[in-house]
C-alpha cells in the first residue's frame, strides 16, 4: 500500500461498531479501521493528530503484550498504524457515508488525525487457495460473557442464576436497542456441548442483533438489518450456503433441504469453535471445566435435563476456551472492582505522581501484564492490590466483548490438507482459519459508569420478570374466578 498514493475509489465500506469503522480494500485483502467520534461535537471533541496516533498505539500494545499472552498469539492480528493523506480520508469519509447503517450515524469518522489501523482483511482467505472456485464464508460472532459471575460482593442474587447477556437484553428491548429478545445464551456457546453449542448458534441465526454476521468472499450477505422489525430470511441464506453443502441439499429427498444446509453449517461453524488443539501431541486435548453452577444460566431457552446432564468442557486451547478463562479474569465481578477503583481513586488524589508508577492509563507493555499477573490472590489492603485487580477486570471486559471471525474454504475434491487444517473428515472439507478481533483496551474511567450500568440492567430484569409473574398470577386467579362461575350458577 503506498500512502502517498491513495484512493478512496480503491476501497468501499466494509462495517463499523462504536468505536470504530472499517473499509476494505478492492483488491488487497487489507482494512482500515479509523476512529469514530460523537456527531453532535465532532469539532470539539476530535482529538489531535498526536492524541489519535497514541489511541492508536494504546490499542496496538494493549492488543499485542496484554491480550495475545492471553488468548494465544495465533488467534490475533494487532495490525499497523498507518498515517493517512487528510483528503483521502476526507473522501472516503463521503464516499462511503450513504452506506452506513442508520443506527450507527451518531457518531462520525475521525477525518481529522489521518491515523489509523491497518489489518488482514479476516474475513478472506490470505493464503492463495485451494484450487476450490467458491469464495470464503466468514463467521463473525461478538459471544460475549460466557459465565456466571461469582463473588461475595454481589447484592443481587440473581446475577448467581441468569448471566448478563440474557439479564440485558430485557433493558435493551425496553429502550429499543432492538425489537425482539434474543434465545441465544452465551453460557450455551461455552459449554463445549455440541447440543447446546448447536443450539446457541441456531438461536443467533435466528436473532443475529450485533452478536452474529456472515460474509461470503468478504462481503456481508447475514447480519441485523437496519429495518429491524424485519425477522432475518433464513431460506435466502440457506440459498447462498447450498453450494457448500451440496450433499446436505439431496437430503431428506428434498424435504427441507434449506434446514439440512444450515444444520451443516452449524456443526462446522462448532467444529471451528472447538479446535485448535495441536493434533501432533499425543493424547487427548486437555479440558477446561467450569466449576459446577457457574456454566447453566437460568433464562437459557434450554431444557434443564439436557443442560444439567450433557457433558461440558471445552478443548483447553480452542478460541472459545481461551476467552473464556481471559473473561473469568474478572474474579470480583464489578461490584467488588468498584470499591477497589474507589481505593486508587483516593491514593492517586494523595500521591497524583503515582499514576504512572501503577500504570492507570499505560503503557500496555510487559510492566503492566506483570501488575496484571503477579496481583496477590488476598486483599492486603494495598494500592497494588486494588491496581493488579483493575488491570485484570479491564483485560476481562475486553475478552467479554471481542468477536470470533471463522473463515472457511471448501477444498478441492483431490486437495491434500495439512492435518490441523482439516474440519471433519467425514463430512464437506473445509480448511478453516480462526481469528479474535476487537481487542481494544476498555477504559480505567469507564468503571463507575460499569457500576451503574451493571445495576440497571438487574433491577431492570427483576422489575420486568417480577412484573411478568405477576401477570401470570393475576391471569391463573381470573381462569379461576372463571371456573368458579360457571360451576355456582346463580
Ligand atoms: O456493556 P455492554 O455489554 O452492553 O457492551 C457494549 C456493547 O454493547 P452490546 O451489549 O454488545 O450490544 C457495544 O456494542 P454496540 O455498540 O452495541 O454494537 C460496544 O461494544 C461497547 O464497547 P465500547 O464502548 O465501544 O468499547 C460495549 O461496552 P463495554 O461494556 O464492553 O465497554
Ligand atoms: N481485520 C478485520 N477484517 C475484516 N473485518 C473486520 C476487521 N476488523 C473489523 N472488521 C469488521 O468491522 C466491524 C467493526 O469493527 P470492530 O468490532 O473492531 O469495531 P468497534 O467499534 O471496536 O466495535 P465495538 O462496538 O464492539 O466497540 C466488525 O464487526 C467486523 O465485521
Amino acid at each position: 500500500m503506498e500512502l502517498d498514493k491513495m484512493d478512496e475509489n480503491d476501497w468501499k465500506y466494509h462495517g463499523e461498531g462504536n468505536k470504530s469503522l472499517v473499509v476494505s480494500h478492492l483488491q488487497h485483502s487489507r482494512v482500515l479501521r479509523l476512529l469514530k467520534y460523537p456527531s453532535e461535537d465532532a469539532e470539539q471533541s476530535h482529538q489531535t493528530t498526536e492524541q489519535a496516533h497514541r489511541h492508536i498505539q494504546n490499542i496496538v500494545d494493549f492488543s499485542n503484550n496484554i491480550m495475545k499472552p492471553l488468548l494465544g498469539e495465533k488467534y490475533i492480528h494487532s495490525g499497523e498504524i498507518v498515517k493517512l493523506p487528510l483528503d483521502f480520508v476526507r473522501l472516503l469519509s463521503l464516499k462511503i457515508q450513504q452506506e452506513r447503517p442508520e443506527l450507527r450515524c451518531d457518531k462520525v469518522m475521525d477525518t481529522f488525525s489521518g491515523c489509523a489501523l491497518c489489518l488482514p482483511n479476516l474475513t478472506q482467505f490470505n493464503s492463495c487457495h485451494f484450487g476450490d472456485q467458491r469464495p470464503p464464508i466468514c463467521v463473525e460472532i461478538k459471544p460475549k460473557c460466557g459465565f456466571l459471575p461469582f463473588s461475595r460482593h454481589f447484592t443481587k442474587d440473581c446475577k448467581r442464576k441468569v448471566c448478563r447477556f440474557c439479564m440485558h437484553q430485557h433493558l435493551k428491548l425496553a429502550s429499543g436497542k432492538w425489537k425482539r429478545l434474543s434465545r441465544y445464551c452465551p453460557l450455551d456457546l461455552f459449554s463445549g456441548n455440541k447440543q447446546r453449542m448447536y443450539i446457541a448458534i441456531k438461536h443467533l441465526l435466528e436473532e443475529p442483533q450485533n452478536n452474529f454476521k456472515i460474509f461470503k468472499g468478504g462481503e456481508l450477505i447475514f447480519s441485523c438489518t437496519d429495518d429491524m422489525e424485519k425477522e432475518p430470511d433464513l431460506s435466502a441464506l440457506a440459498q447462498q450456503l447450498r453450494p457448500y453443502f451440496p450433499h446436505a441439499s439431496g437430503l431428506y429427498n428434498g424435504y427441507q433441504p434449506g434446514k439440512a444446509v444450515l444444520n451443516e453449517f452449524i456443526q462446522v461453524i462448532c467444529s471451528a469453535l472447538l479446535s485448535g488443539w495441536d493434533c501432533s501431541r499425543a493424547g487427548e486435548p486437555r479440558k477446561v471445566h467450569l466449576p459446577e453452577g457457574r456454566a447453566h444460566c437460568e433464562a437459557s431457552p434450554l431444557h434443564r435435563d439436557l443442560v444439567r446432564n450433557g457433558n461440558h468442557c471445552l478443548p483447553k486451547d480452542c478460541v472459545l476456551a481461551r476467552i473464556l478463562q481471559t473473561q473469568m479474569l474478572d474474579s470480583l465481578d464489578i461490584e467488588g472492582i468498584y470499591p477497589l477503583y474507589k481505593r486508587i481513586e483516593q491514593h492517586l488524589e494523595e500521591y497524583p505522581k503515582e499514576r504512572s508508577r501503577l500504570q492507570i492509563d499505560g503503557p500496555y507493555n510487559e510492566g503492566f501484564l506483570e501488575k496484571l499477573k503477579n496481583c496477590p490472590s488476598e486483599d492486603d489492603g494495598s494500592v497494588e492490590y486494588a491496581v493488579g485487580k483493575v488491570h485484570q477486570y479491564r483485560a476481562a471486559m475486553t475478552a467479554k466483548d471481542c468477536s470470533i471471525m471463522i473463515t472457511l474454504a471448501r477444498c478441492g475434491e483431490n486437495e491434500v490438507l495439512e492435518p490441523n487444517l482439516e474440519i471433519n473428515p467425514s463430512k464437506p472439507r473445509f480448511s478453516y482459519s480462526v481469528s479474535i478481533l476487537d481487542l481494544d483496551p476498555k477504559p480505567y474511567e469507564a468503571i463507575p459508569y460499569q457500576f451503574k450500568l451493571d445495576s440497571k440492567i438487574v433491577n431492570y430484569y427483576l422489575r420486568s420478570t417480577h412484573a411478568k409473574q405477576e401477570l401470570a398470577t393475576v391471569n391463573r386467579f381470573v381462569e379461576r374466578e372463571d371456573c368458579t362461575l360457571v360451576f355456582h350458577p346463580v
